[in-house]
């Protein structure tokens, strides 16, 4: 059996779509499953050798379900980030019209970015959640629901026609996916990498989150994405998950995660990966003293100091 990959299904989600622009996901089996859960847990038992889900939308930030599952439970690492352009469809039976329709359905993250259409069109639609957008589209062809938003690509699987296209509140909308795995070796570094962590602070006190930010801006590093979760344990406790410009084999990103690693209670570190929105060689100029030579000199030069050679 060739190695497979677990990804958010049914087929014809927009994760499929993205999943095929992979390279390597031609040289495997890709097997969809019900939720970005189970295609995590596929990947935890051993069952995937990795699992494709969204997990970052340009219109209401992460996509909390895939940031708890990877804040939580055993360990998995972030290999691949995918960027796709997302519009809607809304798919319906053959014959339906837009008086006809009364219930709507869709991934959650659907929503925020057809709303505006929907409060226009169908303000007096009943919205309710689907597991993915294409299991919308599987449960309109069922009769359990009128019309679904999702890829037009899905209408045709699904015995479905678009009644609408190209909808989209925010113009350039974008869906970041990622390609998990269990924890190995980051790939080597191009150019143009980013570090994902989550972080706990040691304890709650006045610039405490500027404390951890700190450790990323004195050595020149930028923040990609920042995103509290709660950690489940009462008002006002979060972790923060964190995008970082760089790869842990630069230095000043090592060194951020050693400050990081003694100020904090618990740093989980969920991979370096290329980034998916520049090309190598397309990366910002470093700040000035932030080099790996510069890391490098400077350290050199604090042993000769211990060594009394300065
Ligand atoms: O891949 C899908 O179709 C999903 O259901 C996840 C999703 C949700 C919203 C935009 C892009 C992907």
């Amino acid at each position: 059996m060739p190695a497979s990959y677990a990804y958010l299904g049914p087929e014809g989600t927009f994760t499929e779509v993205a999943l095929r622009t992979l390279p390597e996901a031609a040289t495997r089996e890709l097997i969809p499953y019900v939720s970005v859960q189970s295609a995590l847990d596929a990947v935890r038992t051993g069952e995937a050798e990795a699992a494709f889900v969204p997990i970052e939308n340009s219109v209401e930030g992460g996509i909390t379900t895939t940031l708890d599952e990877l804040v939580a439970g055993e360990p998995l690492t972030i290999y691949r980030e995918v960027l796709l352009s997302i519009t809607f469809a809304l798919l319906v039976r053959p014959g339906t019209e837009l008086a006809d329709i009364k219930t709507v359905t869709a991934h959650p993250a659907a929503q925020p970015q057809v709303r505006n259409w929907l409060r226009a069109h169908l303000p007096d639609a009943l919205w309710e959640s689907a597991a993915s957008n294409a299991d919308g589209a599987r449960l309109v062809q069922e009769g359990r629901y009128d019309a679904a938003f999702a890829g037009e690509f899905a209408a045709a699987r699904y015995g479905l026609v678009p009644l609408e296209t190209d909808i989209h509140d925010a113009e350039n909308a974008q869906t970041r996916f990622v390609l998990v795995g269990r924890p190995a070796r980051p790939a080597a570094p191009t150019g143009a990498d980013k570090t994902s962590v989550v972080l706990w602070q040691r304890d709650d006190h006045p610039g405490a989150l500027r404390d951890l930010i700190d450790e990323f801006a004195t050595r020149g590093i930028n923040l990609m994405l920042l995103q509290s979760r709660p950690t489940g344990e009462g008002i006002g406790n979060y972790c923060f998950c964190v995008d970082a410009e760089g790869h842990i084999s630069d230095r000043r990103m090592a060194e951020a995660l050693m400050g990081l690693k003694r100020v904090c209670l618990q740093v989980r570190f969920l991979g370096s990966y290329p980034r998916a929105d520049i090309a190598p060689g397309e990366a910002r100029p470093l700040r000035a003293g932030t080099s790996d030579q510069e890391f490098l000199a400077a350290s050199d030069w604090v042993a000769r100091c211990q060594d009394g050679r300065f």
